[in-house]
This record gives C-alpha cells, sequence and structure tokens, in this order.
C-alpha cells in the first residue's frame, strides 16, 4: 500500500519502520526540513530516535501535497491540537486531487476546548467523498521499543466495520501485533486519559513516594478514565484492555513516557512550562487534564485525580494540599462504583 505518514516525531518515525517492514511504500511528511533532510539522506532521525538506523525505502517530503498525492493511507502522527489544522490542509489537497484515502491516527488526547476526541474532530474536518473511514490505533507502544523491535500490541477501532480490519493488515507485523475492538470511544479515551494518570505517578514518584500510593492512583485512575468513558458511551470492559489497562501500565510506570518524567520534573521543582520545554517533544497529558476536568465537570462525573492534578498543574496546589483532597473525601465504595459502570454500559448497549 501507498502511505504517507504525517510526522517525524517519535512515534510515526517508529510506525513509518513497522509499515516499511511489512512492504508498503511509506512517505513521511514532516515540517521541519532538516529532519526531513537527514531521513533521506542519512537514514535516520537522530532527535527523535537516537542510534535507530531507518530503511533507505523509506522516504521523507516537507511537502504535504507530495505527501497527499502519495497516499492511499494516511497515518497521523502529529499532536492532538495540531490534528484540526493539519487535517484541513490535507483535506483540501485531497480535494483538489480528487482522491479518497483511509485515514489512521494515532495521537492520545482530547482537543482543548472543544474536548473532542480525535476522531470526532477528523469526522468534523474531512469531506465525507475524501475518506472511507476514520480510525485509531492506539495501545502500549513506547516508540523507543517499536524501533528496537520489540513485541508490541496495540487496538484499532474505525467509524465503520472495514476500517479496522485493513488497518490491523496493514499494521500487523511478527513483531507488532493488532487487535481489532469495536469501541471507538473507548479505545480513543482509554489512550487520552492514560496521560493524566501517568503524569500524577510521574510527579509521586518525583517526590519520593513509595509502591502503594502509585498503585492506588493506578487503580483509582483507570477507575474514574472509565466512568468519564463510560459517561461519553463506551464499553467500560474495554479499559481492561490493552488501550486501557495496558497503556495505562507502560506509560505510568515507565521512563521512557514523557507524561511520568513531566511529573517527576514537576516534583523536581521544574515549572510547567520549563518541564515541558526541556522534555522537546508532546507531553500530552498536560493540555488533557485542563480538557477532561472541564468536560468532567460539564457532565457531572467524578474524577478526583483528574481534578486534584488540574490543581496542581494549573492553580499551584502543592503535594500536601493534592494528598488532603483525595485521602479526605467522603468515604465511598468500591463495588457501589463498579456497580455503577455495569449499570451505565447496560444503559449505553440499549
Ligand atoms: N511517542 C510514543 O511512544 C507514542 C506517541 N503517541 C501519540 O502520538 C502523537 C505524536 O506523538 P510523538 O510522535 O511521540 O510526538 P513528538 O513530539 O515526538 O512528535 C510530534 C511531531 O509532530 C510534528 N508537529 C507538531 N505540530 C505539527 C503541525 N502543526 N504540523 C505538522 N507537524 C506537526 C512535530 O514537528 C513532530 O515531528 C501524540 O498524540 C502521542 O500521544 C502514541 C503512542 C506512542
Ligand atoms: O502512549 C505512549 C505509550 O503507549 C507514550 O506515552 P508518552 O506520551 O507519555 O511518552
Amino acid at each position: 500500500m501507498n502511505i504517507s505518514v504525517i510526522g517525524t516525531g517519535s512515534f510515526g518515525t517508529s510506525l513509518s519502520m513497522v509499515l516499511n517492514d511489512n512492504n508498503n511504500r511509506v512517505m513521511m511528511y514532516g515540517r521541519n526540513q532538516d529532519t526531513v533532510q537527514e531521513i533521506n539522506e542519512r537514514h535516520t532521525n537522530s532527535r527523535y530516535l537516537k542510534d535507530i538506523k531507518l530503511s533507505e525505502t523509506i522516504t521523507a517530503t516537507a511537502s504535504l501535497k507530495e505527501a497527499a498525492a502519495h497516499a492511499e493511507l494516511l497515518v497521523l502522527a502529529v499532536p492532538v491540537n495540531a490534528m484540526r489544522s493539519v487535517a484541513s490542509d490535507l483535506n483540501g489537497y485531497l480535494e483538489e486531487l480528487n482522491k479518497q484515502v483511509l485515514v489512521v491516527h494515532v495521537a492520545k488526547g482530547l482537543e482543548l476546548n472543544t474536548y473532542k476526541r480525535v476522531s470526532e474532530v477528523l469526522e468534523e474536518v474531512f469531506d465525507e467523498a475524501r475518506v472511507s473511514d476514520i480510525c485509531v490505533l492506539s495501545g502500549p507502544s513506547h516508540a523507543e521499543e517499536v524501533a528496537l523491535k520489540q513485541p508490541t500490541t496495540v487496538s484499532t477501532a474505525s467509524l465503520s466495520e472495514e476500517g479496522a480490519e485493513i488497518i490491523q493488515d496493514v499494521f500487523m507485523t511478527d513483531y507488532f501485533r493488532v487487535y481489532v475492538n469495536n469501541d471507538m470511544v473507548g479505545v480513543e479515551i482509554g489512550g487520552a486519559l492514560k496521560n493524566i494518570v501517568a503524569l500524577a505517578v510521574g510527579a509521586l514518584a518525583g517526590y519520593g513516594f513509595g509502591d502503594n500510593p502509585k498503585a492506588a492512583v493506578i487503580t483509582r485512575g483507570l477507575h474514574e478514565i472509565a466512568r468519564l468513558g463510560t459517561k461519553l458511551g463506551a464499553n467500560p470492559l474495554t479499559f481492561l484492555g490493552l488501550a486501557g489497562m495496558g497503556d495505562l501500565i507502560v506509560t505510568a510506570t515507565s521512563q521512557h513516557s514523557r507524561n511520568y518524567r513531566c511529573g517527576q520534573m514537576l516534583a523536581g521543582g521544574l515549572t510547567l512550562k520549563e518541564a515541558t520545554e526541556q522534555m522537546g517533544m508532546v507531553v500530552e497529558g498536560v493540555n488533557t487534564t485542563k480538557a477532561a476536568y472541564e468536560l468532567s465537570e460539564q457532565h457531572d462525573v467524578e474524577m478526583p485525580i483528574t481534578k486534584v492534578l488540574y490543581g496542581y498543574l494549573f492553580n499551584g496546589i502543592s503535594e500536601d494540599e493534592a494528598f488532603t483532597a483525595l485521602m479526605k473525601r467522603e468515604k465511598t465504595s468500591e463495588s457501589e462504583g463498579l456497580k455503577q459502570l455495569l449499570e451505565s454500559q447496560i444503559k449505553n448497549s440499549k
């Protein structure tokens, strides 16, 4: 298949390697001319994936129109809040070229201000005639490990039934295993909201907290992800899968995670601006904490960890205040919470 990967960051680059290994013709689009030149001439992308050699059959372009012209499949690997403008430009080129493509995105977050999932943004921006289907690929998949061909498993979902099956075939290699999931909302919400929990757990690690509080935030974090997700129409069981628990584990326990490391840096005394600048790569959890907090208020869904992290990131509450807010909440029942999730699922499936 002719595939254009939009975004020459860490994940766009490692997915290009997977797709190239599967005998697709891969063209990467990057807005940075130096990176494009490095990929074409030296077959490396040293800023994002140090010590990794790319195949010479992977090409790169700084022309979005050329990428649109090449593609039967577009893989969108830019940050969530760049998706709307990138997709809008692509739609214009597809119209000019009078062609239709399949689209898959791999971004993990909610759009600021609209609180939309990425597939909702894409559905809004792309004309129906330009896309055969819109899909998501998500799950526990650090770019650094994908590039090293570490066995990796992810989920894919699509708006119609067909798209996800095509994505499964196109991406699946002996080290990259893709599962089809029919819950687009759950797959996108799981991928987006785990970044909030990873930031919080990274901060805990940075303050020197032990394993008990980390397990508490991961587990109760998953619960609040499921609570908001189910309210938005997801199947709560999706959050036990790769795009839920899987991605939460890989992100909230790993030094590869930019969200986790950002939390550590904040605990180490850097400001939010300093930490994100020092990272030099997107930390989706920051914007998504804001979007998810506001969305939870709008839907009246209790998300105590998200709320506390929002206060910590944007309103300067201290770690002590954050812990007091969480530990001194009114007492509650775990089984009652799980029962409510199941009741929402029954309501959603009617
Ligand atoms: N790095 C990882 O391990 C994984 C990342 N993801 C998700 O994939 C998305 C991209 O992440 P990464 O590749 O890691 O980020 P990154 O920060 O490494 O790279 C982002 C790329 O997007 C480009 N970009 C940003 N704004 C743009 C715009 N307006 N137009 C064109 N290009 C633009 C940047 O120049 C850069 O090349 C994020 O939503 C992330 O959550 C998903 C799974 C794994
Ligand atoms: O989503 C990821 C792994 O699945 C990567 O997480 P970070 O964006 O925190 O690095």
